[in-house]
C-alpha cells in the first residue's frame, strides 16, 4: 500500500528526514510521534508533495508518487487530504463553503470564481457535517466555531475531497484535551468505517498509544522506532524524544485531568 524507501529531505546542510523507510500494507491508522523539529511535518509534506524530497522515493498502491508532476501531482495531492494543526479554513467564509472548498481542484475555474457548487455536491457537503455532529453550524462563518468544531470542518473538507489517505499534522496541538478526544475520535471513526488510511503527526504519546495502531518514532531526522501501542514503552519513548533517566511521559500527555482551581489572590 504506501511504502517510503530511503525518502530524504535536506534543507541546505541541515537533513530534516534521513533515509525514512516505511512499509504499511493495509490500510491502517498510523501515528508519528518526536520532539520538535524531529522531521515529522517534513515527511508528511513530502507525501503529499507540498515539499519534494531530495532522495529516496515513495510509493503508494504501486504509483511513484515521489515523482508525479503536473496534473498526476494534483490529482494525488487530492488523493492524500492534508489536515494541518491551524485548520487553515477560509474564517470568514461559512462553513459549507469551507467544506465544498474540498472540491475546487476538480472544477472549473470559472465554477470556482461565480461560486457555483453542483446542488449534489452542497447535499454531500451537509451530509459529512452530519456525519461529523456539525451540521448545525453549516451555515455559520467557519471564525464563530470553537477550534474543536474548526478542525472537524476541515476533516469534513478533507472527506469531500473522498480522499485515499488522510494526512494529519499535528491535529489537536492547538486543541484543549477534550476537543483533542472529539477530533482523535473522529479520525479514528473515519479510518475504522471508511477503511482510509490516516497518518497522524502527534506531540503525545498517550494519543498514540490510545487510537494508532501503528507508532513511528523519529528523532533527528531517523526513525527511530516503528512498532505497536504496546512496544512503546517509556524506554523506547525516552530514546524518541532524547530525554534523560528524569524524562516524564505526562510533559507529552494531553489526557483530561481535573484542573486544580487557581489560587485566590490575598
Ligand atoms: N522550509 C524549511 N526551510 C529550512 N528548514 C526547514 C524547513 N522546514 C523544516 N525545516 C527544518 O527541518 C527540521 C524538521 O522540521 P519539521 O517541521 O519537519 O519537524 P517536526 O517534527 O514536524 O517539528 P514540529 O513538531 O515542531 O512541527 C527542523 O530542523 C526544521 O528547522
Amino acid at each position: 500500500m504506501l511504502h517510503i524507501d530511503g525518502l530524504t529531505k535536506r534543507f541546505g546542510a541541515n537533513t530534516a528526514v534521513d533515509a525514512a523507510t516505511i512499509e504499511v500494507d493495509r490500510a491502517m491508522m498510523v501515528g508519528i510521534i518526536g520532539a520538535s523539529g524531529a522531521g515529522k511535518s517534513t515527511l508528511l509534506r513530502m507525501l503529499n508533495r507540498l515539499t519534494d524530497a531530495t532522495g529516496g522515493a515513495a510509493h503508494f498502491d504501486g504509483t511513484e508518487i515521489t515523482a508525479l508532476e503536473g496534473a498526476a501531482k494534483r490529482r494525488w495531492q487530492s488523493d492524500c487530504a492534508m489536515i494541518f494543526q491551524q485548520f487553515n479554513l477560509v474564517p470568514r467564509m461559512d462553513v459549507v463553503a469551507n467544506v465544498l472548498h474540498g472540491t475546487l481542484n476538480r472544477r472549473s475555474t470559472l465554477a470556482t470564481l461565480f461560486s457555483l457548487y453542483p446542488e449534489a455536491d452542497i447535499h454531500r457537503a451537509i451530509d459529512i457535517l452530519e456525519r461529523l455532529g456539525i451540521a448545525e453550524h453549516a451555515p455559520k462563518r467557519a471564525e464563530a466555531l470553537s477550534g474543536g468544531q474548526q478542525q472537524r470542518v476541515a476533516i469534513a473538507r478533507a472527506l469531500m475531497q473522498d480522499p485515499r489517505m488522510i494526512l494529519a499534522d499535528e491535529p489537536i496541538a492547538s486543541l484543549d484535551p477534550m476537543n483533542a478526544q472529539i477530533v482523535m475520535d473522529t479520525l479514528r471513526r473515519i479510518h475504522d468505517e471508511d477503511g482510509r488510511m490516516v497518518v497522524c503527526n502527534l506531540h503525545t504519546l498517550d494519543t498514540a498509544r490510545r487510537y494508532c495502531d501503528r507508532v513511528i518514532g523519529m528523532r533527528q531526522g531517523r526513525i527511530v522506532f516503528d512498532g505497536t501501542p504496546e512496544q512503546l514503552t517509556t524506554g523506547v519513548a525516552r530514546d524518541i524524544y532524547g530525554a534523560d533517566a528524569s524524562f516524564s511521559e505526562s510533559a507529552t500527555s494531553t489526557e483530561i485531568r481535573e484542573h486544580a482551581p487557581a489560587p485566590v489572590p490575598a
